[in-house]
């Protein structure tokens, strides 16, 4: 435990200072600000001594009425210079938003989806909402803590000249906080790391029930969604707990630290007036020091929570950001008007599980060919086709395209010539045109006109006020599946291929259409088609079919060959 909470501390430092590394600038800033700031503070002070020295002299002289006016400039500077820090810091999260942005909505349709496949995405991506306590977090803790450090710094620097005495005690006090901090605060992040577990599991447990809130709803008054919740917020209560005791401990820590250095400066300080080695100037001077030390130390104590909220906001985002993202290869794939050449060889696969889904699965298909892969359910049809996707790389033997492992192409040039339908697909919240085209603007109109006629698409867009301008919206009101299917074979069969990978493509469809969809295929003949069906109609116009079982070639041949051997 001790050794997972070291080893995520050390990430989310790491990940702390690449962050602080892609703001570099603003950063240097807010600290020449800190500096400047933490320097004009101290003009107080020694303002102060120099016009009690006066006073006391009996002297009030135009120096003094100049001294006065230095330290009123001086006060003015420090508001100043923190305005100037808060601008920056502000910058600082605006940035913090739309980067983060970018960089989950670029990131994850490249996410690996080998790697990620025991991830629910939607879960995942909650971890978004941590760029709000990366904002709240980064602004206290950018402009506190190193005004707070340059303060407590300069302030036992400056104690030191009135005697030496006070760096002593500085240092030694210093030491002890920093040990302290060091040996807390493994502990520290480990339970705050898992107090954000325990709450992001809740926000995906409440998110779960959302998604299927009918079958909660009509479940004969099941109790199971409350326990669940009771469960994981336990175990957040009990991160939490644990994680306040950490926190009580350096905030004890502090205030002991805070004590004794309050007393020590104080009687260090009186014995030296008396002493008669510091004079009343020197003395008060001395004072507004230490208070200053104090206030520092008081803003590590009230920051000190965020510095753990900053660090694990920052592992959080990084699940996503720092997740894998697919392998490119560097071969393109040349634009021509062939079809592909595909062979499988000796291929074994599996997902997550040690069960493999192919096994030893051999065949090759000839550029233009028209194959179906039928099957049982589960045979593994559909992994045959996402293997051709070049989404998946950790499988033994070869799949090829063009005599190329399908791993070493540059996976945009294989995708631009890859027309691909697997029911993982989806429609998503945007017009009807986009959803078809994916705002691809050379996508011809016409072409769109003719798919959707093809594919029955067109009753609905007829049926529409806005046509193609419609917007979809799969949370809400449910499309028929009809239409959704239309869609997502529209989108697979625009534009020109080399190869097209038909998962199911009539599934739902009304059958009066397949004929039009069939003869559409049949035209594109230069394109080799692959389809996973287990539709006689369809593998009958199909130049081959390969039957599948359990992840191995049992027969292959014409459909009026196969159509035998099917029970
Ligand atoms: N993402 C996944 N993670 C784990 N196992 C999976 C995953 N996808 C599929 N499988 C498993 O792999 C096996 C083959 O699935 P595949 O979808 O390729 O078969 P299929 O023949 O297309 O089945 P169906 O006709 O039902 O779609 C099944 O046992 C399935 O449970």
């Amino acid at each position: 435990m001790a050794d997972l909470g070291t080893n995520v501390l050390g990430r989310a430092l790491s990940r702390f200072f690449s962050f602080l590394k892609a703001d570099k600038k603003d950063f240097y800033a807010i600290y020449a600000y800190a500096i400047f700031s933490g320097l004009l503070a101290l003009s107080v002070p020694l303002g102060i001594q120099t016009i009690i020295s006066f006073v006391l002299a009996g002297s009030i002289s135009t120096s003094m009425v100049v001294l006065i006016c230095f330290v009123v400039v001086g006060v003015f500077f420090t508001g100043l210079l923190q305005v100037k820090q808060m601008q920056v810091v502000e910058k600082i999260e605006q940035k913090i938003f739309v980067r983060y942005a970018f960089e989950f909505t670029d990131r994850l349709p490249k996410i690996n989806v080998q790697k990620m496949d025991s991830y629910y995405l939607p879960e995942l991506v909650n971890r978004f909402f941590d760029t709000v306590s990366l904002q709240k977090g980064i602004g206290k803790l950018l402009i506190d803590i190193p005004t707070a450090t340059i303060q407590l710094l300069f302030g036992l620097i400056l104690l030191s000249f009135y005697h030496p005495v006070f760096i002593v005690f500085g240092i030694a006090l210093f030491l002890v906080l920093i040990l302290i901090l060091r040996f807390t605060s493994v502990k520290g992040m480990e339970t705050n790391v898992l107090a954000s577990d325990f709450k992001f599991s809740v926000a995906g447990w409440i998110e779960e029930i959302a998604r299927t809130v009918k079958t909660f709803k009509y479940s004969k008054g099941t109790q199971i969604h409350l326990k669940e919740t009771d469960q994981l917020t336990s175990g957040y209560l009990k991160a939490r707990t644990e994680h306040f005791r950490i926190l009580q401990k350096q905030y004890w820590s502090l205030i002991v630290f805070k004590v004794l250095i309050t007393a020590a400066m104080l009687i260090v300080g009186a014995v030296l007036l008396i002493d008669q080695q510091l004079n009343v100037g020197q003395f008060v001077a001395a004072e507004l020091v230490i208070l200053t030390v104090i206030t520092a130390v008081e803003k590590f104590i009230l920051n000190l929570d965020k510095v753990y909220d900053v660090l694990t906001a920052l592992e959080k985002l990084g699940k996503v950001t720092g997740s894998e993202i697919e392998k490119d290869g560097s071969v393109v794939l040349p634009t021509t008007n062939q079809g592909v050449a595909v062979r499988f060889k000796d291929v074994v696969f599996h997902y997550g599980s040690d069960n493999n889904v192919l096994r030893n699965l051999s065949f090759d298909v000839k550029p233009g060919t028209h194959v179906a892969v039928m099957g049982e359910s589960g045979s593994g049809k559909s992994t045959v086709l996402r293997l051709l996707t070049g989404a998946f790389n950790k499988f033994e033997g070869a799949v090829l395209v063009d005599e190329v492992p399908v791993g070493n192409y540059e996976l945009a040039s294989l995708r631009r010539q890859t027309g691909i339908l697997l029911s993982l697909q989806d429609i998503f919240k945007a017009s009807l045109l986009e959803n078809i085209t994916m705002g691809n603007p050379d996508v011809s109109i016409n072409e769109v006109i003719h798919l959707a006629a093809i594919t029955g698409l067109d009753e609905f867009v007829q049926a529409q006020k806005e046509g193609y301008d419609h917007i979809l919206d799969p949370a809400g009101k449910r499309l028929p599946k009809k239409y959704i299917q239309a869609i997502l074979l529209m989108r697979a069969l625009l534009g020109r291929h080399r190869l097209l990978l038909l998962e199911e493509p009539c599934h739902y469809l009304d059958r009066k259409h397949i004929p039009g969809i069939l003869s559409f295929l049949k035209e594109d003949s230069n394109a080799t088609i692959i389809i996973t069906t287990n539709d006689p109609e369809i593998a009958g116009c199909c130049d081959e079919v390969l039957l599948l079982n359990e992840g191995q070639l049992q027969a292959r041949g014409t459909w009026e060959i196969i159509k035998n051997k099917i029970a």
